[in-house]
């Protein structure tokens, strides 16, 4: 009897001593679990148990902190200050901003009581907060900047006329903040204006600026694609002609954009492909600001402001001889450059929800971006510049199949792995594209900088001045 009595009291302590390891078990797994760092000392302020959170977030190892007091981790300067301490010392709980090995954490430490009212444990969680802080800066800057935007467009937006137009004009980064305010600037002088920049970056929509803010903005605006008339019309509708200048010529005559634009602006668009024999003429009104009509006998005056602009480089033109210098410095007066989309990373974004809600608008849709179709945008080059974009996004909002437009949408092109003009690129161009992607890469693998930094083999700080350098926002 007495045997059996002691099988059974063993079997008890066995199967107690068994859920015990379980149950302990379980709360390490839970405590490795946490996604922040938790770290536990004992009434000493002696690190007892840490999980791989603490590690991850701050470099600690457990050999420096478990069994060690509190106290000597800042006298080594590992930790800045401890809160296990403060806890002990306060008796309550303390939340306090901790720098361990240059991490800067937010860390609340919780007191265990016993029975009697004594503290036995400490408990800490740690929060990196690195992140939020560079967050906060961004949006900070970003802030900021809208702020200047908000104040130059509606500076630009002051007349009437130019309100309905300019509406929907998006600038965030800073390169175009200086292009906007050099346009403000102009649109105030006569000065003529040379816009130069890639296919589709928005020179027509910095002429309409400028005109609109002009003294002249009352007057006529007259815009004229050089490219898509025929050059031998082009020369009678830039200067007009009289009556009976050329078979199929109005019997009236006509005056030609010149005089029509009298006292406004003459926008000459694509003036890299003038043919050369009128741009000999086209420099003769510039220098006397006077026309003579075809098949006309008399000189007319006029008083137009011209802007003109070029997606071609006209330096270049100009030394292949396609192009005449004297016209090129006549028309170059101020040049204002409008660098590519991909130069200006900081309008990806808001210039792609401006135009997804635009498109919504206009088909009574409700489509919205997967934040990664984002991220591909910023990594993409836009050869074809904001008009791409804009063409694009009605594509993807009338095409898609679900209300969430994701990467699988996306054309091929877009995938982060493609070879983009290798051969057209600087080598410093080159490098930056290749950073570029194997941050936003590794940024939407891992999440947060430490473990992407971790991830790429560098440290946590040079990928964040990276990514601030490279203008990367995840
Ligand atoms: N900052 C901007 N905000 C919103 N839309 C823009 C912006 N810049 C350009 N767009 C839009 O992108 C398209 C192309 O712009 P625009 O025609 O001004 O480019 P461009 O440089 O004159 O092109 P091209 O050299 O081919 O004539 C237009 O539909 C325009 O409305």
């Amino acid at each position: 009897m007495g045997n059996s009595e002691s099988i059974f009291l063993r079997s008890v302590n066995q199967k107690s001593l068994e859920e015990t390891r379980q149950l302990n078990k379980i709360l390490r797994l839970i405590i490795d679990s946490s996604y922040d760092a938790i770290f536990v000392a004992d009434e000493n302020a002696v690190g007892i148990i840490m999980n791989e959170a603490y590690t991850r977030i701050t470099g600690v190892t457990p050999e420096e902190l478990i069994g060690k007091n509190m106290q000597e981790l800042v006298d080594q300067g590992i930790i800045s200050e401890s809160v296990t301490l403060k806890v002990l010392k306060e008796k309550r709980l303390v939340t306090i901003v901790q720098n361990v090995k240059g991490t800067e954490l937010l860390v609340t430490g919780s007191p265990i009581y016993d029975e009697n009212g004594k503290i036995t444990h400490v408990v800490s969680n740690l929060r990196d907060i690195s992140d939020l802080n560079r967050l906060k800066s961004e949006l900070y800057e970003t802030k900021v900047l809208t702020k200047k935007y908000l104040d130059e467009i509606e500076d630009f937006k002051q007349k009437e006329g130019a309100r309905l137009l300019l509406d929907g004009v998006i600038a965030q980064s800073k390169e175009m903040m200086q292009v906007l305010h050099l346009a403000k600037k102009v649109s105030q002088v006569d000065s003529t204006v040379l816009l130069q920049g890639e296919s589709g970056v928005g020179k027509e929509i910095f002429a309409n600026m400028i005109h609109l803010n002009s003294k002249r903005s009352d007057k006529p605006y007259i815009k004229v694609n050089c490219a898509a008339i025929p050059e031998k019309l082009l020369e009678s509708e830039l200067f007009g002609y009289e009556k009976g200048a050329f078979t199929g010529a109005d019997r009236q005559g006509k005056p030609g954009y010149f005089e029509q634009a009298e006292g406004g602006t003459l926008f000459l668009d694509e003036i890299g492909e003038m043919p050369l024999d009128l741009q000999v003429k086209l420099l003769r009104v510039l220098q006397e600001y006077e026309v003579m009509r075809i098949g006309g006998t008399k000189t007319i005056k006029v008083n137009v402001r011209i802007i003109s602009a070029s997606n071609r480089n006209l330096e270049e033109l100009v030394e292949k001889g396609e192009f005449r210098k004297d016209l090129f410095y006549r028309l170059n007066i101020v040049p204002i450059k409008i660098p590519p989309l991909r130069e200006r990373k900081a309008d990806i974004p808001p210039l792609a929800f401006y135009f997804l809600n635009k498109t919504n608008e206009k088909y009574d849709m409700n489509k919205h971006f997967h934040i990664d179709v984002i991220h591909r945008f910023e990594a993409y080059e836009w050869p074809g510049n904001i008009r791409e974009m804009e063409n694009l996004i009605e594509r993807l909002v009338v095409t898609s199949d679900s209300e969430e437009i994701t990467v699988n949408d996306l054309p091929g092109i877009f995938n982060l792995h493609s070879e983009n003009r290798i051969k057209e690129k600087t080598l410093k161009e080159l490098i930056e594209e290749v950073e570029r992607k194997a941050i936003i890469e590794a940024m939407l693998e891992h999440k947060t900088t430490r473990k992407a930094a971790a991830k790429l083999g560098i440290s946590q700080s040079t990928l964040v001045k990276k990514m601030q350098r490279l203008k990367i926002i995840i």
